[in-house]
């Protein structure tokens, strides 16, 4: 027995027994009041309508962000719960679409209720300040502004510069020709890509292009693209999702805002120097700049506008064409049986003393089906950037709130084995036959039988799907015209892993880039210096 005198510490336990069972009671009470105040942050909401109808089922937990591949949790719960699931993302309801027919129904045929955009933190509010076409909520102002960007997309507006793409996409294949000591080193490809996209989408908005020793202000284009594809994930940021968390320096805010600001200085210099040299007199290429700047008076666009008008397709066009060129690059060198067969194709139907054209790309077939099966096995983005409701919906039995966030789930229609039979294996056989481009493929009423679904679906469709065909056909095919690429076998190629929050890249590898024929080297010095 202890002889110390009771110690204020152990007082409560000398609590006599009337007082033991109100001191018990307080601390349930306590303990319930914390739990029902948490309880609601950490499970799911099951929201019902007017009818009684539910929300879409879905996971029982609520999320601050999903871990680094999204799509594979996305997977799971497609399996589990069905192709139109729910889950709670903090206080933001997503629905999850996984099948093409719901796609169809709910971003297509009602796409005046699934086509705005949820404003994002980060991306939408931080970053893009709810201006660039992306990022804008579904109104007048989007429209005005899809349409001012379509003026430069359709396939009309492009044989205006379509010049400019066949010549990059040359150039493309010379740098990997040069860089690679004509073939004999190995190469990482993805600055090239990345420089020819980047020079494509600065012709198309600034009527200009990079040269090989590039401008700082152009290298800095290309990082702010990808370090925009690196903070906009749909998923990845829990600022997004727990307000208080904008309310504190995180370090993804700072992030955000110096992006903002890189952005507007980078974009807003750039459209300076094209004004200045249209104020000089000097004759600037038709241009998404040049349309703003001639038509200032009438678009009424504010410096805000300008400058995210001017990097919007820098920001959507660069990292996404060049992630695709690169998937490809990453792909083939384990696959000499298609390599063989792309090569007989393009010997047989261009030969081999040119590069192939946009023209022939109807008589190549193969080609093509290499191209949409790329895209199906490593779309650029598994999460389409998402769709918000703006009224409440019922489909199927099934509840959409209005302000309801949706999200085509690529990854898994991608790998139906239903809709694709042995969906991991790269396999273009899967689409011989399939003669429509990506853009008349997704027009298609039944919606089973699209190609893919790598640009996304309904009103916010991407709308440089025409242009990014043409500079993936142009530069794929003159890859394989001019190379046997193969792998470098003590350096592996991981197709599972990549970079990018919303766009996908893969992680750095390198590859040879073997000359095919004698004719490369003479065909490749022979291309015509263009300057814009
Ligand atoms: C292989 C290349 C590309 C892929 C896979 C791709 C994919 C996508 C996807 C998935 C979306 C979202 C669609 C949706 O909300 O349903 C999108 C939107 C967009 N893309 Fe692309 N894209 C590519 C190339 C381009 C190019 C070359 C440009 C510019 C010339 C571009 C400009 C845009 C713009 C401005 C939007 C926003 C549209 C809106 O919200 O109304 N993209 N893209």
């Amino acid at each position: 027995m202890s002889l110390l005198p009771p110690s204020p510490l152990r007082a409560p336990l000398a609590l006599l027994p009337q007082e033991v069972s109100s001191y018990a009671l307080a601390m349930a009470l306590a303990c319930t009041l914390l739990a029902a105040s948490i309880v609601p942050f950490l499970f799911r909401k099951n929201i019902r309508n007017a009818n009684g109808i539910l929300i879409p089922p879905g996971p029982l937990l609520r999320y601050a962000f999903l871990r680094k591949y999204p799509e594979r949790a996305l997977s799971g719960w497609a399996k589990k719960f069905g192709p139109l699931f729910s889950i709670w993302m903090g206080n933001q309801l997503f629905v999850v679409i996984s099948d093409p027919k719901i796609a169809h129904d709910l971003l297509v045929k009602q796409g005046a209720i699934f086509s705005s955009r949820k404003q994002y933190f980060m991306k939408n509010q931080t970053i893009l300040a709810g201006r660039a076409i992306t990022a804008s909520p579904y109104d007048d102002k989007w429209r005005h502004h899809r349409r001012l960007a379509m003026q430069l997309l359709t396939p009309k507006a492009i044989q205006t510069y379509a010049d400019v793409l066949d010549y990059e996409a040359a150039i493309l294949v010379r740098s990997f020709y040069d860089e690679s000591n004509k073939g004999t080193l190995p190469l990482d490809p993805a600055n090239y890509a990345g420089r020819y996209a980047l020079n494509n989408m600065l012709t198309i908005s600034l009527g200009t292009r990079t040269t090989r020793s590039t401008t700082p202000l152009i290298e800095r284009a290309l990082q702010l693209a990808m370090e925009f594809m690196d903070l906009t994930g749909p998923f990845s940021n829990p600022i997004d999702f727990i307000t208080p968390l904008q309310w504190i320096p995180t370090r993804t805010r700072t992030r955000g805002r110096q992006l903002h600001r890189a952005i507007i200085e980078v974009y807003g210099t750039m459209y300076q120097d094209v004004k200045a040299r249209m104020d000089a007199g000097e004759i600037v290429p038709e241009c998404l700049v040049r349309t703003l700047i001639e038509t200032t008076e009438i678009e009424k666009l504010d410096w805000t506008d300008t400058c995210m008008f001017a990097a919007v397709f820098t920001l959507g066009g660069v990292h996404s064409t060049s992630g695709v060129i690169q998937w490809f690059l990453a792909l083939i060198p384990s696959h000499p049986e298609i390599q063989a067969h792309a090569h007989e194709e393009l010997d047989r139907v261009v030969g081999q003393d040119r590069l192939p054209s946009a023209e022939d790309e109807p008589h190549l077939p193969y080609i093509r089906a290499i191209i949409k099966e790329v895209q199906r096995v490593h779309a650029p983005f598994w999460l389409a950037t998402p769709h918000f409701s703006t009224q409440d919906y019922e489909y199927n039995g099934m509840f959409i709130p209005k302000h309801t966030a949706v999200v085509l789930d690529c990854f898994t229609i991608h790998h139906n084995e239903e809709r694709y039979p042995d969906s991991y294996t790269f396999n273009p056989d899967r689409y011989l036959g399939d003669e429509l481009s990506c853009a008349e493929s997704a027009k298609l009423n039944n919606a089973e039988l699209r190609d893919h679904f790598a640009f996304g679906a309904g009103r916010r469709i991407c709308p440089g799907m025409v242009v990014a065909e043409r500079e993936l056909f142009l530069a794929i095919s003159r890859i394989l015209w001019a190379f046997n690429v193969k792998s470098i076998p003590s350096e592996p190629i991981s197709l599972e892993e990549y970079e990018g929050m919303s766009g996908r890249t893969p992680l750095p590898f390198r590859v040879m880039f073997e000359p095919r024929h004698e004719n490369v080297d003479e065909v490749l010095y022979n291309i015509h210096e263009m300057k814009l």
